[in-house]
């Protein structure tokens, strides 16, 4: 395999900055930057999506009562059977005496040899019952149950149609393990073993700085000016990495107003260094023209850079730096959209990763089936690569390398300049292509987008 980068990853503990970071680099460095934060517990149906922080157990044994699984009758031993029925709460006098006549009486709550008693699907079903004999296979006439002429020979079979308590479960067994992503499934099963909330990761707060005086927010623009590449996806972008966009601000190209609201005090109900966030994306101005204001902010404010720039295409003007006394991470993205694009993959992703205190995002090898040109550095490239998410996190080539199976194909698209969207919108992975170029053929590793 063709690897880009064999320099050695940085110590996470370091209050060292990573200049010119690899590829893996960056993403090792983002992940180690961050600290996880606690579990967050929601209500079941706010969980959908989310990444279950612990194990969830079951409170009860599944199901938690042994019920009826048809209409009929609950049954104890061989017919004909005597048909018994709820008699009142004998026990509580005041039950009896406000009976209307209509109500309830109750229920049978046990059942002596050769008798059976009228059941619904789900209702508890009387101590003693044997099975559950179906309505359709039985005759009641005075005051007797019979099998009907369609109730086949031996029916009912000890324990037909009865759902045993904890037959799906027993209290304390383990229903989802951590780590999982939490679907209406999921949501379902935990319902019915009786948990009303659940322990997921908590997305760290972000708050977007959109810079760019020549940035408009809707339609076609005037030569000179930009559509907003990063508004309208950045928050649901965040959202997939683990992140939670909760402000948004566009500041146009202004040193004083940037570097304020970078700074501003944890005061007033626009802050951004409310306790909440915990992360500012800032998108553009991260060169170093005279409209270009990031990094003189940034160092005017005291903030250490953790990243600064990444050794590859498009992308490389992209850093990542903390302000002061344990203030909010700053991940400055390129004001090109496909340069955003990669650093946010290789920076937030793993960052975003590690305040949820999951594992560093896989990555997976490919094989191209094309060959690519090389270039003066290393270049991430929009793919399409032939897999699933299933195939995540068991990259062939880590875990069996000996194997020799098959690697999934991936295409390198076109329309990959670094302003370019073309490629990207087409692609589910970014493909680290070596400076060298790789052979039709050859083998790179693969960073999957969300969406994969
Ligand atoms: N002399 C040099 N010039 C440039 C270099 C360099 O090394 N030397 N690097 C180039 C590379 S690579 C990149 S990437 C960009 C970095 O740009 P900035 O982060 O400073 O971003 P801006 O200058 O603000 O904008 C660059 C480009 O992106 C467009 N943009 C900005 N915001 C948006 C948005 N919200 N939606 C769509 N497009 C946006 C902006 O209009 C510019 O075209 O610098 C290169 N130059
Ligand atoms: O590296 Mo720039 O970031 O080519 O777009």
């Amino acid at each position: 395999m063709t690897d880009p980068s064999q320099t050695p990853l940085p110590d996470p503990a370091g209050d060292t900055t990573v200049k010119h970071a690899a590829w893996d680099q960056a993403r090792y460095a983002a992940h180690a930057a961050a600290r996880p934060l606690p579990p967050q517990w929601l209500p079941l149906h706010e969980t959908v999506g989310e990444t279950l922080a612990e194990a969830v157990t079951a409170m009860a044994p599944v199901p938690h009562y042994s019920s009826s699984a048809m209409d009929g009758w609950a049954v104890r031993g061989d017919g004909p059977w005597e048909i018994v029925t709820p008699q009142p709460e004998e026990e509580d006098p005041r039950l009896t005496w406000a009976r209307t006549g209509d109500e309830p009486l109750g229920r049978v709550k046990s059942l002596g040899d050769h008798q059976a008693t009228a059941i619904v699907t789900g209702g508890l079903v009387p101590e003693g019952t044997t099975a559950v004999l179906r309505s359709e296979w039985g005759k009641e006439s005075e005051g007797r149950l019979r099998l009907g002429d369609a109730a086949p020979a031996g029916a009912p079979a000890p324990g037909d149609h009865i759902r045993r308590a904890g037959e799906e479960a027993a209290a304390g067994d383990v229903l989802l393990s951590a780590g999982s992503r939490l679907n209406p499934a999921h949501i379902a099963f935990a319902a019915v073993a009786g948990q009303d909330m659940l322990p997921v990761r908590r997305r760290p707060r972000v708050t977007l700085l959109l810079t760019g005086d020549e940035v408009d927010e809707a339609g076609v623009p005037e030569p000179g000016r930009v559509r907003d590449a990063f508004g309208p996806q950045l928050p649901q972008f965040v959202h997939l990495l683990g992140g939670h966009v909760d402000a948004v601000h566009r500041l146009g190209d202004d040193l004083e107003v940037l570097t304020e609201r970078l700074t501003v005090p944890e005061t007033g109900a626009d802050s951004i260094l409310d306790s909440r966030a915990q992360l500012i994306i800032t998108t553009g101005g991260t060169g170093s023209s005279s409209v270009d204001h990031l990094r003189r902010a940034l160092a005017d404010s005291g903030a250490h850079l953790i990243v600064d720039e990444l050794a590859l295409r498009p992308g490389h003007p992209a850093l990542l730096a903390r302000m002061p006394e344990d203030g909010p991470f700053v991940l400055g993205l390129p004001g090109n959209p496909l340069a955003a694009m990669t650093a946010l993959m290789l920076l937030g992703g793993p960052l975003l990763a590690g305040f949820g205190g999951a594992a560093l995002p896989p990555t997976t090898t490919v094989s191209l089936t094309d060959a690519v040109d090389p270039f003066k550095a290393v270049r991430l490239v929009p793919g399409l690569a032939a897999m699933s998410s299933a195939a995540l996190g068991a990259d062939p080539l880590a875990a069996h390398p000996w194997a020799g199976s098959p690697l999934p194909s991936a295409t390198a698209l076109a329309y990959a300049g670094a302003s370019m969207l073309r490629g990207f919108s087409q692609a589910n992975v970014l493909l680290v292509i070596p400076a060298d170029g790789v052979p039709r053929g050859g083998t790179v590793v693969a960073v999957p987008l969300p969406w994969l």
